[in-house]
């Protein structure tokens, strides 16, 4: 895929782009995450750029939301589906599900949303999703107890290239080589020529250490690892709980894992552990061996008669010196004793093995001192001699797991990348629970093609003739942007064929019936399942919901709106209308006229439209063709509040609010003039008392005018 033939990436985003691994694999599969990662692409632009490369796969024009009311509908199904995602990952993915007018690319939903529909969303599973998030590159990897060495220059060119985490050093010869050993823990040579030299320290030579990155820098393959250590277990948790088919054995995966710290060092090891606690320690054994021996032996001093002869006296006087080889003389087992327990103390407090034993217990000498001391250059020694082992055992053990671990990246990453894509599918899944929803069958329009999206293939569903279907079928929708609770809202049933007029008593849910068929329709266009028992539906080209305007407009705005349904009536766009309460933009005559002259002009395309109204009647009468008006109608007033079956009734011109008033009022006074027993309070029952006529009459007179 040319890059830059995506609408809105332009040379500088394309080059962006063209860092990423696999940018044409990131933009077919909207890898929203992915695309962030590119340099200056933020996630909000990436889920942007995934849109237009799904546009341009399906040859799709887009602006299938005609008008801000779409678009606001749009974002607010949007956002309870985002509310429903674990990770910032899938909140954006879900941003690339845009109402399509095209087949292919609703088809293409469809089969995400279908697969999302089977997934049950377990608490385990959504808790395990919060830890996981697209793998991280890990930061630059330093290794400075390990160089190479070469003599060659164009070979240390290629090394410093192949290895940047080393250092890369000429040579000139075995001498130099031993001067590095001396500096490094491991040196590796790269010449052949260094191929049985015997330097002291750990010189390795490996003329094949280009091809073999692992084994010369282990860290590299371990830094990804531990810097995805915690998204990585989680990642494994999710497939667990979810059942998903894993790329790569997860135990496998795991016990590697366990045996990683956070920083990239190997860890479970006893061995290394005792090595470096040994290390850690030595400073603190040491002090408290050389304290043991000194107690001891001032104990066993303080406790000695010591019988001194007269030369020895005379020799310790006139020399000023002697007392050791007294010591050694008078207390030689006492000392050793002192000696010997300051050696075990040091061997069992470091848990030293035999050979490193063997350093150890030269560094309390065996010739008699008080007080005891050590000998500091054995101790060095020994520090040598445990920090090179930790460092052989170290590079072993990160050797041996690189290894293990290297062959599996790939994998891992997929690993992730299914745990992400669960959450989009999980928060469909969530939505799809939450409002009841089925999923939408499209009932095509292609002419001479019957056959159904969604529907049993190549036929349209339940036998029903894509020319004699209803545009939209709803049974049992109920609106997710309704500001009710679910368990609040009623089920609404709707039938749209056509161009129609939507009448009804005020607050019946008229505009609720409107945002349910936008919501409906644009989920539908979506691939998403929608919040009804079923629905049925032509394929759209776009939608256009005008919401009801507040107040009347003035001149020019009057002026913009007539221009827009211009537009709308006399374009070639097979997109659904839905509008609320036109009559609002200017005086009600005229916006009787003005709605009839739109409707008589959408009629005439076999658009399909619904139109809300109060001024049905007026319609009707100025349009040129009896146009359908159902209503949502008022099963009547209780305690003042109106009663309504929230399903519009079709072919029916609903009642008006001050119609069932005025008509509550006729009942309510005629009731009261008659009495008790049924017979007329009065000789008649029209006539008030005072003589007046009676207020029933005004109000019969009232009714009779609404026909
Ligand atoms: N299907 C429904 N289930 C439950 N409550 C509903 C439903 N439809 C509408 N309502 C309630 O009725 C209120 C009024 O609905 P809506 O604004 O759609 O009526 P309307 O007929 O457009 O009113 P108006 O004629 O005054 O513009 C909503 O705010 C909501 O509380």
């Amino acid at each position: 895929m040319e890059l830059e033939a995506i609408p809105g990436v332009g040379a500088k985003t394309a080059e962006s782009l063209a860092e990423l691994d696999d940018p044409e694999r990131a933009l077919r599969d909207g890898d929203v995450a992915e695309l962030a990662s590119a340099p200056g692409v933020t996630p909000g632009r990436a889920a942007r750029i995934a849109r237009a490369a799904i546009r341009a796969k399906h040859d799709d024009p887009g602006g299938f939301l005609g008008t801000d009311r779409a678009r606001e509908i749009h974002r607010e199904l949007l956002s309870l589906l985002q509310a429903r995602a674990v990770t910032d990952y899938a909140a954006r993915r879900l941003e690339t599900f845009y109402p399509s007018a095209r087949r292919s690319r609703i088809e293409e939903a469809r089969a995400v949303t279908a697969s999302a529909m089977e997934r049950e969303p377990t608490d385990a599973v959504l808790d395990a999703l919060h830890d996981v998030e697209p793998v991280a590159e890990p930061g630059d990897v330093r290794v400075r107890e390990r160089c190479l060495a070469t003599t060659d220059a164009e070979r240390y060119s290629a090394a410093r290239q192949a290895f940047p985490e080393l250092s890369v050093e000429i040579v000139e010869d075995a001498r130099g080589l031993a001067e590095l050993a001396r500096g490094y823990a491991t040196v590796i040579a790269l010449d052949e020529r260094f191929g049985g030299i015997d330097v002291e320290g750990d010189v390795r030579v490996r003329p094949d250490a280009l091809d073999e990155p692992v084994e010369i820098v282990p860290e590299r393959p371990l830094a990804f690892f531990s810097r995805n250590r915690d998204c990585l277990r989680a990642a494994v948790a999710v497939h667990r709980e979810s059942d998903l088919d894993a790329p790569c054995d997860l135990d496998a995966l795991t016990s590697g894992l366990d045996r990683l710290d956070a920083d990239g060092a190997v860890a479970g090891d006893d061995e290394l552990d005792r090595l470096e606690d040994a290390l850690d320690d030595l400073d603190d054994v040491v002090v408290a061996a050389e304290d043991l021996a000194n107690a001891q032996l001032k104990d066993a001093i303080v406790e000695q008669d010591v019988t001194i002869e007269g030369s020895d006296l005379l020799s310790l006087v006139e020399r000023g010196a002697g007392a050791d080889s007294l010591l050694s003389r008078e207390l030689a087992d006492e000392y050793d004793a002192a000696v010997d327990a300051a050696r075990t103390h040091l061997i069992e407090g470091l848990a030293l093995d035999d050979a490193e034993a063997e350093v150890a217990a030269r560094a309390f000498p065996d010739e008699a001192t008080f007080p005891v001391a050590h000998e500091a250059d054995v101790v060095a020694r020994l520090r040598e001699d445990l920090q090179a082992a930790m460092d052989r055992r170290a590079g072993e053990r990160k050797r041996d797991l690189a290894n293990t671990l290297a062959g599996m990246r790939a994998d891992a990453e997929t690993l992730v990348r299914q745990a992400l894509e669960i959450d989009v599918e999980l928060a469909i899944a969530r939505f799809a629970a939450d409002y009841d929803c089925a999923l939408p069958v499209f009932v095509d329009d292609d002419a001479g093609d019957p056959a159904t999206v969604g529907g049993t293939e190549g036929e349209a569903p339940d036998g029903v003739d894509a020319g004699s279907a209803p545009d939209i079928e709803i049974v049992g929708g109920r609106s997710p942007v309704l500001d009710e609770p679910p368990d609040r809202i009623d089920p609404v049933d709707y039938e749209i064929d056509g161009v129609r007029l939507l009448s009804g008593v005020n607050s019946g849910g008229k505009t609720s019936t409107l945002d349910l068929v936008a919501a409906v329709v644009a989920l539908a266009h979506m691939g998403l399942p929608v919040p009804a028992d079923s629905v049925r539906l032509r394929r759209f080209d776009g939608l256009h919901y005008h919401a009801k305007t507040q107040g009347t407009l003035d001149a020019g705005a009057f002026e913009s709106t007539v221009r827009d349904f211009a537009d709308l009536a006399t374009g070639a766009d097979g997109g659904l209308v839905l509008v609320d309460e036109l009559e609002s933009i200017t005086e009600p005559g005229a916006s009787a006229k003005i709605i009839a002259g739109i409707l008589e002009a959408l009629a005439e395309r076999d658009a399909t439209a619904v139109f809300v109204s109060h001024l049905a009647d007026e319609i009707r009468e100025t349009a040129g063709y009896d146009v359908p008006v159902d209503g949502i109608e008022a099963t009547g007033l209780v305690n003042g509040e109106l009663q309504v079956d929230r399903s519009p009734v079709p072919d029916h011109l609903a009642r008006s609010t001050p119609e069932l008033i005025v008509e509550k009022l006729a009942t309510e006074a005629g009731s009261e003039g008659v009495s008790d027993d049924g017979t007329a309070g009065s000789g008649n029952p029209r006539e008030s008392a005072d003589g007046g006529s009676d207020p029933a009459d005004f109000y019969d007179r009232l009714l009779a005018k609404f026909g």
